[in-house]
Parts: C-alpha cells; sequence; structure tokens
C-alpha cells in the first residue's frame, strides 16, 4: 500500500516539480496526494494542472485539492511544506521597500528576508499546529523560507515536531560546479558548515579521485569561471558573483547568498530598483502556470506536458526515502547547532551534513574549529535571526529594530528603522502587532 502524501502551499510554482518527482521516485510509493493552500484559485489551477498529469500517464492516485486543514492533514504520513506567506506581491514589497533605501532587497537576505520572516513564522507555526492537532505522527518536510527563522521559531513553539528542514541550494551549488568542471557529485562526500544561505564548503572529497577536489575547483571558478548555459540572467548574475567572491576569500567554496552580506554595495547598484526578482518571477514561471491552466481548460491537456521533475523535488523526496526506510543517507541540513560546529554558540541554528534515518536528522560534527572570520559573521547573524524571533513571540517592536539594525547588510540604525516602519506598514495584514 502506497502513502498518503499532503503538499502545504499545495499551489507553489514548485509543486509540479516535487509531484513529478513523487511519483517517478522508486523508493517512494505514493497513492494518495492532497493539496493544501489558503489561496483557492493557485490551488485549483495547481489541481488542474497535476489531475491532467495523473491522467495523462494513466495513474491511479487520488488527488483532493482543500483549503481545510482537517481534510488536508487527518491520516496523512508525509507533508512537504513549502507556504509563502503575502505570495509574490509581498515579496515584492520585501525586496522593493529596503532597495528603495539603497539597502538589499532580497526574497530571504537582509531586510526582505526579516519582513518574509515575520510573515512566515506566523502562517508556519499555525500549519504545525494543524499538524500536531490532525496528524502529531506525520513527518514535515519543510522549505518554507526563511529556513534559519522558521527552524528556529518551530523549536521554540513546538520542540517535538517532527520536522526536517532542508534548502536545495548546495546541491544547485554542487550540481553546477560538477556541469561546469567534469565531476560526478555521486563521488562526493562534501563538508559544509554556516546558518542557511550563509555558510561555506570546508572541503570536497572525491571518492574515485580520492583527493579533496576543492583547492583545484576554486582555481577554475576564478580563472574560468561556471557554466551559466540556459540559466535565467539574474541566476547566472549570482553565481558569477560566487566566482568573484573566491578570488578575494580564496579558502573556501561560499553559498552564492553571501553575496548580499559581504557586498551589499554592490548587488544595490546592479539591482533594478523598478523590477525585481519578484516581477522576473510573475512575468515568468507563474504566467506559464496560468498559460498551461488555460490552455487545459480550452481543450489541449499536453499543456501539462511542460512541467518536470526537478533536483528540488528529487532532494526534498530523497530525504522522505530516507526517513521511510531509515536509509542513513546524508544530505545539508538546517538543525540546532549542539556542537555540530563546535566553536559556535550551541543555540543556533545551523546547516551542516547530516543523517536522515527513521528518527530524523542526525547532525554530523566537524571536526575541526571554523575559522574567526566565519564564525564572527555568522554569530551576528545568528543574533539578529533569534532577535527576530524573540520580536514575533513577545510581540516586540524594539526587538525588531534591534535585529533590523544588526543585520549586516544595514549601515546604521536611522536606515534600519526607516525601513522596518514602512515594511511594517505594508505589512499590517500579516505581521503580529508589534509594540
Ligand atoms: N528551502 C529552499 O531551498 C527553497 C527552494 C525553493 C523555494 N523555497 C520556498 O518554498 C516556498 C514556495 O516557493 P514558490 O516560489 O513555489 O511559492 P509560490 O508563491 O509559487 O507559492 C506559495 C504558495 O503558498 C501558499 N500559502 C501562503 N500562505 C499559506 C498558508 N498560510 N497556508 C497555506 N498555503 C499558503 C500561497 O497561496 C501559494 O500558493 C517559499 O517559501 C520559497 O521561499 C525554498
Ligand atoms: O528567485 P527564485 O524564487 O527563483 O529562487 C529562490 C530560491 O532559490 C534557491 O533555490 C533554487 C535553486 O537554487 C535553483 O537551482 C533551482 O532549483 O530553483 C530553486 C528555487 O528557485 C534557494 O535555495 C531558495 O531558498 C530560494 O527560495
Ligand atoms: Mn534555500
Amino acid at each position: 500500500m502506497g502513502l498518503k502524501v499532503a503538499i502545504a502551499g499545495g499551489g507553489a510554482s514548485h509543486t509540479p516539480g516535487i509531484i513529478l518527482t513523487l511519483l517517478n521516485h522508486k523508493e517512494f510509493p505514493v497513492d494518495e496526494i492532497r493539496l493544501y493552500d489558503n489561496d483557492s484559485v493557485q490551488n485549483d489551477d495547481m489541481y488542474l494542472i497535476v489531475k491532467t498529469i495523473l491522467a495523462k500517464k494513466k495513474l491511479d492516485v487520488v488527488l483532493i485539492k482543500t483549503e481545510d486543514p482537517a481534510v488536508a492533514f487527518s491520516g496523512i504520513d508525509y507533508i512537504f511544506s513549502q507556504l509563502r506567506v503575502g505570495k509574490m506581491q509581498m515579496r515584492e514589497k520585501d525586496e522593493k521597500i529596503p532597495l528603495a533605501h539603497d539597502v538589499v532587497g532580497q526574497e530571504t537576505c537582509g531586510l526582505g528576508g526579516f519582513a518574509y520572516g515575520l510573515r512566515s513564522m506566523k502562517g508556519f507555526v499555525e500549519l504545525i499546529g494543524y499538524v500536531q492537532q490532525y496528524a502529531p505522527n506525520a513527518w514535515v518536510l519543510n522549505y518554507t523560507n526563511p529556513e534559519s527563522i522558521i527552524a528556529e521559531c518551530v523549536r521554540r513553539a513546538y520542540p517535538k515536531a517532527k520536522i526536517i528542514n532542508a534548502c536545495d541550494m548546495t546541491i544547485a551549488i554542487e550540481e553546477l560546479l560538477c556541469k561546469s568542471f567534469g565531476y560526478n557529485r555521486d563521488n562526493w562526500v562534501p563538508v559544509y558548515y554556516g546558518l542557511n544561505h550563509f555558510g561555506w564548503y570546508h572541503s570536497i572529497y572525491d571518492i574515485e579521485l580520492k583527493r579533496d577536489v576543492m583547492p583545484e575547483i576554486i582555481q577554475k571558478m576564478q580563472t574560468q569561471g561556471v557554466n551559466t548555459e540556459g540559466m535565467e540572467p539574474s541566476w547566472a548574475h549570482t553565481y558569477n558573483n560566487m566566482c568573484m567572491i573566491t578570488k578575494h576569500f580564496p579558502n573556501n567554496i561560499p553559498n552564492n547568498y553571501l553575496q548580499y552580506y559581504l557586498y551589499p554595495n554592490r548587488m544595490v547598484a546592479e539591482s533594478d530598483k523598478n523590477y525585481t526578482r519578484a516581477n522576473e518571477i510573475m512575468d515568468g514561471r507563474l504566467k506559464t502556470i496560468k498559460e498551461a491552466v488555460r490552455a487545459i481548460k480550452a481543450g489541449d491537456p499536453d499543456a501539462a506536458d511542460g512541467f518536470a521533475s526537478t533536483e528540488h523535488g528529487k532532494y526534498i523526496v530523497d530525504i522522505a526515502a530516507s526517513i521511510l526506510h531509515n536509509k542513513n543517507d546524508r544530505f545539508m541540513l538546517i538543525v540546532p547547532n549542539k556542537g555540530a560546529i563546535p566553536n559556535l554558540r550551541q543555540d543556533a541554528v545551523v546547516e551542516v551534513p547530516c543523517h536522515v534515518n527513521a528518527t530524523g536528522a542526525e547532525p554530523i560534527s566537524l571536526r575541526f574549529d571554523i575559522p574567526d572570520f566565519h564564525k564572527g559573521i555568522m554569530e551576528a547573524q545568528v543574533a539578529a535571526e533569534k532577535m527576530l524571533v524573540d520580536a514575533f513571540f513577545e510581540q516586540s517592536y524594539q526587538k525588531a529594530f534591534e535585529a533590523f539594525a544588526l543585520n549586516q547588510t544595514i549601515p546604521n540604525a536611522d536606515v534600519a528603522k526607516t525601513v522596518l516602519d514602512e515594511l511594517l506598514v505594508a505589512n499590517k495584514d500579516f505581521w503580529v502587532n508589534l509594540h
């Protein structure tokens, strides 16, 4: 008998990639999929696309769509969560409000990431509350951003929740490095540490080549750059910046998101304040979904053929399969530190390699101390994120302001306060009251 799986944020643009991966996965048999979303229009659209895919593949999988958490989660085995509270319209504000004040405006980094964090915590804590009520034994595989803030918040609100927080960025980087320089990721044992979207590779041991390939890869990144063929221009720009970072900081391969913390000046200068990533997505993948729905409704089921399984989907389903079969496979995951990074504060939430088995994620402790440069900027970021989570639970304006002022993309407390006050007005329907 197959598993029952719910997608929370079922109407999300990443849903087809996750579902197509689920349907093809050899080790994760599914016989019921429930799409749960609080936006019935987006959920209806996705239902139509997935229903069409199932019909074309002649698959006997029950498909349900619902806005009712009792229907979504009662009797469910696994929940793949990917909420975007406030949807793309609020992401646009997260990006544009800070940029208007010449500071980084981004989905998960800088003050835009903090604004998203305050929205996301509210929606996500509510979601985990429903899961505790209707399916306390189900595993939640979470992609909802900003991941470090969500992970910190959930462990405070529901310390016993069965949740794994994952980010696809490290596999995307590794796949790109393999494609660019001819390595095989199946042979890699990468050691990576950091916070989410804020970390570094320490080494990449290749079991075929029998050596740490990171030094030679850094050299290639510095001299040749990576292969950005076929990428959207904004992602190509990000990966080119990742190579640029290795010229200034040649000891490690960085997470590409460090561009926002190390070079906020460049990121602002290179942004179009009137047309940001949210606009690209609304004009891109969200339109593609609407067009597919229109075509299917007009009688063309082949319009569902444009969706494919993705690395993003594969990563999260592989994690679920490792739980299901107690495989102890290795993934980068976002977990309480508790010694995994020995010389970083123990109560941080960090991203490190972990084994995943039937009991969840078991972090692998680093066998070295991280350098002071990384430790220093990580600790400032951890403190800022923790204060933001405090602000959420205590409904404290002062804590939110201090978190904003400590964010390393911010030059002074005046800017932090101005941007906070504008974001507060823009988010009046989404944030807890701060006073
Ligand atoms: N962790 C990672 O590495 C990673 C990778 C990609 C995307 N993401 C995250 O996944 C999420 C989805 O991304 P997307 O671009 O596909 O988003 P999207 O905007 O296309 O869809 C998000 C969906 O969430 C729904 N939603 C919002 N609040 C909800 C709530 N309270 N309850 C139920 N549903 C709710 C929306 O109605 C929408 O249908 C985002 O949080 C994004 O940041 C994370
Ligand atoms: O700007 P977006 O919404 O396209 O992407 C933001 C997300 O970017 C990362 O995930 C990427 C991934 O790195 C890429 O290779 C491909 O698989 O798409 C993913 C989603 O677009 C990042 O890890 C996420 O946290 C961001 O939400
Ligand atoms: Mn991520």
